[in-house]
């Protein structure tokens, strides 16, 4: 058996025990006695109370409280009761004698106007022990009362409610006017005590003995039939007996003969009730019949440990020895028993059943509520826009298998793309019921009835999930205005999706997506490799490539919007990698027409850039192409080339490196056009005879370089390099912004300038360019050569710019950081929070105490008003902490640290300190009490 907490046995801790605390009671019965007195009201009206049973003293505490001062109270009790004043307390067992005659040497002359029992004797032996001992010991009470009380006093006993109740009541009557039984609310329901008060007593001037004697009174009483047999055939259907043992049974093994048990007309009952059968001599020749088995004299033999089939055995035995008017008699019992049987085994299967039942039940709510949750966090999730629409579809079984609502595979077999593309929904839903496989398969076995109803759900999934759509892209053009132009360009787009299809090659030209597209990009970059190895024109095969490629995406973008979601490259690990890299999740998303245009525009950019790039690296393809371009074609090619290189040295003259570049290319054309002069002849010879410069074009190229540059030494101007103008005092370049840099990296925007510019450029108040505008002005180019240093540092301190900040940001950036100073370390905030949240539990529990003082009705108003004060000022004092001194003793003595063994604060010192320190507490004492004598 678990050990019973205080806290969990019979709710121990309950309002009472909390109140009897707060009041300074000894015990929650405290509140019995007072709301019994509340009913009655006789506790103000008494001058003499006699407490029997009175440790630890809390009735003695309200008898005090509520009787008229000077009053005589006496308690006794077998254990000894803590003093309390005004109270006469003694240490008797309240049935002897001795104690008889204390009370009366106490009470001298004076008789009690009440007289309480709240006894309860040692209980636990058995119950009806227990109950007895508790009815004796209210008559030995009842016993003191007459003998103590006065005429018209009140006698309050407590009894158990046992068979002995009536007659004990009985006996009240004979003596009190009034009897009343009654249960205060402070009483724990799962007591069977009860407190009975007898008012008005009679003082008869005799009263008959045998009242007084349990033997007399509890003798006559006739409770029934206690008899304790089991029902053998539902024993889980044992009903808790309260009522003890059976009358004159105090044993738990009982021996019963067979002839008993084949005689009875309740043959069940008695093998319920019996331990054992005993072969008697009566019917000794049953020992030895046929149908007397070994296994019936062992289930005889213990009859407690048998079995419901066992125990059947033993009734269809005893049946075979019954005379037949026994049996006709009984037949009825029998029939009974195997009716009961039979009911008993159809119960079994339909409680199982029932269970199995329930058990799939509760299952498949479990599964659906998963469901629910699942599909509620998506749309919370898409409504959050962490996630599109068609995610949805993807989420709803971690992919898009064939039965899928949005298995667009489906509909690309129906053909019907371009329908679907202008958003007819429906036209591929009718054509679907005969394209779509899976769903036919599906479908075919069942009713055309349920065909309809399968439908009109997908297209109301379809309808809501458009509306959810719709929603989504409205908020986002509310958000941003340009995504209306955007969005009116992707409706063009749409409207001209014939057109698209037959689109010519000018478009490639244009930054539209198709010629932005990573396909296209790549083919744009096969193409340069091509010509590598190509002697055909590769201008012409550019062209050509690239109108392939575009066929190609032109294909894919059309099929895109609808595309099979199972196109994939890769399947690695089940994570699918489209053709551009993305991730097939991704490639969907960015799929969506909103997206459409910024990718145009991204990817109009990305090319720009990438040609620009590819214009500027010297080792690009791209580049030995332009050289290459030259020796395959004829003279007048190599002059346009010459322009197109011209063209990007005079973009690019701004950073020194990319001019040396430029210098290189302006070499190599001026060789191109010395090659096709004077050498071309040369050259053609080289081409034709030697293997080796064919097939290494860059080499021959190189060497050819090589020579004409040495024999054309004179003709080519070289331009210097422009050198790197160190001088120039640029306040930007110096370590200060750096440092700056990384700070703002580290802990955001630090100045309000800073803010001020982000908050600018985020609400779109400033632009690009007019930011570049900006950092050209009269700072930009200061020279520092020949300027002294404390120039220098002055200007650093006092020339800087005065960049345009308004009064607002300043403002605003003010209150942050007086925000941030305000908020305190979060060591402080924790150790704060943790205060605020013990204060507001005390609180919580003072306030629950409150209440429960001011909903008692026990106490009058005064009464609860000075113990919430009182409860205030506990409240109010801090707790002392109790500090342990320890004396440095054993294997403690000398060593550093906590002792072992102790816990909490503690002072360590020596014997001798704590003697002394103890005398001299004794001596102030000493002094202190003369002082207060003196006075
Ligand atoms: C429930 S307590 C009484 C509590 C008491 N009314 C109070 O409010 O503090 C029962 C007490 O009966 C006492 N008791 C039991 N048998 C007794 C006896 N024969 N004589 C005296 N006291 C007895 C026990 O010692 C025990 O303290």
């Amino acid at each position: 058996m678990g050990k019973k907490t205080k806290k969990t046995a019979k709710g121990r801790l309950d309002k009472y025990y909390h109140l009897a605390k707060d009041q300074g009671y000894r015990a929650r019965s405290a509140f019995k006695l007072i709301q019994l007195n509340k009913k009655y009201n006789f506790l103000e009206k008494s001058k003499c109370l006699i407490d029997l049973c009175a440790a630890p003293g809390s009735w003695l505490q309200v008898a005090n409280k509520y009787m008229p001062a000077a009053s005589l109270i006496i308690g006794v009790d077998l254990v000894p009761i803590k003093p309390i004043s005004n109270i006469i307390t003694f240490q008797e067992d309240i049935t002897s004698e001795k104690c008889r005659s204390k009370l009366r040497n106490e009470l001298k002359n004076w008789k009690a106007d009440v007289i309480l029992h709240d006894g309860a004797p040692n209980v636990g032996i058995s119950w009806l022990q227990d109950a007895f001992s508790q009815s004796e010991l209210t008559l030995k009470a009842l016993r003191l009362a007459v003998e103590f009380l006065n005429k018209g006093g009140t006698f309050l006993t407590k009894i158990f409610r046992s068979k002995d109740y009536n007659n004990l009541i009985w006996i009240f009557n004979q003596l009190f006017g009034k009897v009343e039984a009654t249960k205060p609310a402070s009483s724990r329901n799962v007591s069977a005590e009860i407190f009975v008060i007898c008012r008005d007593y009679l003082a008869p001037k005799k009263i008959d003995p045998k009242f007084l004697d349990p033997r007399s009174v509890f003798q006559d009483i006739d409770v029934g039939s206690t008899s304790k047999s089991i029902d053998i055939l539902h024993p889980e259907k044992k009903r808790r007996n309260r009522d003890g043992y059976e009358d004159g049974e105090y044993l738990l093994y009982k021996e019963i003969p067979i002839s008993e048990f084949i005689n009875s007309d309740d043959p069940i009952k008695i093998l319920g009730s019996a331990s054992k059968l005993k072969f008697d001599d009566k019917i000794k020749e049953l020992l030895n019949h046929e149908l007397t088995t070994e296994e019936i004299k062992a289930c005889c033999e213990d009859l407690k440990v048998l079995s419901r089939k066992e125990f059947k055995s033993l009734l269809k035995w005893r049946n075979a020895f019954r005379k037949p008017s026994q049996k006709s008699d009984n037949n009825e019992n029998n029939d009974n028993v195997k009716i009961d049987t039979k009911i008993d085994e159809k119960q079994d299967i339909q409680e199982e059943l029932d269970k199995l039942t329930e058990d799939e039940r509760i299952r498949r709510k479990r599964l659906r509520k998963k469901a629910n949750e699942k599909r509620q966090k998506n749309i919370t999730r898409m409504q959050l826009k962490m996630i599109s629409p068609t995610d949805i579809a993807l989420d709803n079984e971690g992919g898009v298998d064939d039965n899928s609502l949005f298995n667009l595979k489906q509909i690309d077999k129906s053909g019907a793309l371009k329908k679907i593309r202008k958003g007819d929904m429906n036209l591929i839903l009718d054509q679907g019921d005969n394209q779509d496989d899976d769903i036919v398969v599906d479908i075919q076995n069942k009713d055309q009835q349920h065909k309809h109803v399968v439908n009109d759900d997908i297209t109301y999934l379809e309808e809501e999930l458009d509306e959810l759509y719709e929603q989504y892209t409205e908020r986002k053009a509310e958000r941003d205005a340009k995504y209306r132009v955007k969005k009116l360009r992707t409706k063009e787009n749409d409207y001209n999706d014939d057109a698209l299809d037959i689109k010519s090659d000018k478009d490639d030209d244009d930054d539209s997506d198709i010629g932005n597209s990573p396909e296209m990009m790549q083919g744009y970059d096969d193409s340069s490799s091509d010509s590598d190895n190509d002697s055909e024109s590769s201008s012409e095969k550019q062209q050509s490539n690239i109108k392939i490629n575009n066929e190609k995406f032109k294909k894919k973008k059309i099929s895109k919007l609808i595309t099979d979601l199972n196109e994939n490259e890769n399947d690695v690990d089940g994570k699918i990698k489209m053709s551009d890299g993305l991730s097939k999740r991704a490639t969907l998303f960015f799929d969506n027409p909103v997206f459409k245009d910024i990718l145009k525009s991204d990817q109009a950019k990305f090319r720009e850039q990438s040609v620009k790039i590819a214009d500027n690296n010297s080792n690009s393809k791209e580049k030995t192409k332009i050289i290459n371009k030259p020796i395959s074609d004829n003279d007048s090619n190599s002059k346009e080339e010459t322009k197109i290189i011209n063209k990007s040295i005079s973009d690019n003259n701004s950073n020194s490196r990319e001019e040396t570049k430029i210098i290189d290319k302006s070499i190599e054309t001026k060789v191109q056009e010395n090659l096709s002069k004077k050498e071309k002849s040369k050259a053609q010879k080289n081409l034709s005879g030697k293997e080796n410069n064919i097939s290494q074009p860059n080499c021959s190229l190189k060497r050819k370089v090589d020579e004409i540059e040495d024999n054309c030494e004179d003709e080519i101007e070289i331009v210097p390099l422009e050198k790197d103008d160190g001088n120039i005092w640029d306040p930007n370049k110096i370590d200060e912004n750096e440092i700056k840099m990384k700070k703002a990296q580290k802990i955001g925007l630090v100045t309000p300038e800073a803010i001020n510019l982000a908050q600018q450029l985020v609400n779109r108040k400033k632009t690009k360019q007019e930011l570049i505008d900006d950092g050209f002005r009269r700072y930009t180019f200061n020279d520092r050569e020949g300027l002294p240093s404390w120039f220098l540092d002055d200007e650093k301190k006092h020339n800087v710019p005065n960049l345009p900040i308004t009064k607002e940001a300043v403002e605003a950036f003010k209150e942050r950081m007086k925000a941030l100073n305000a908020r305190p370390i979060k060591k402080i905030a924790e150790a704060k929070a943790r205060k605020k949240f013990k204060a507001f539990k005390k609180l919580a529990k003072f306030q629950k105490k409150t209440d429960a003082i001011v909903e008692t009705s026990d106490m009058t108003e005064k009464e609860k008003a000075q113990t919430i004060s009182n409860m205030v000022g506990k409240l109010k004092k801090p707790k002392k902490k109790e500090v342990k001194v320890v004396v440095a003793k054993g294997t403690s003595k000398g060593k550093k640290g906590r002792p072992k063994g102790v816990k909490g604060r503690y002072k360590m010192v020596d014997a001798r300190m704590k003697k002394e320190g103890r005398a001299l507490k004794r001596i102030d004492k000493k002094n202190g009490s003369k002082k207060r004598q003196k006075r």
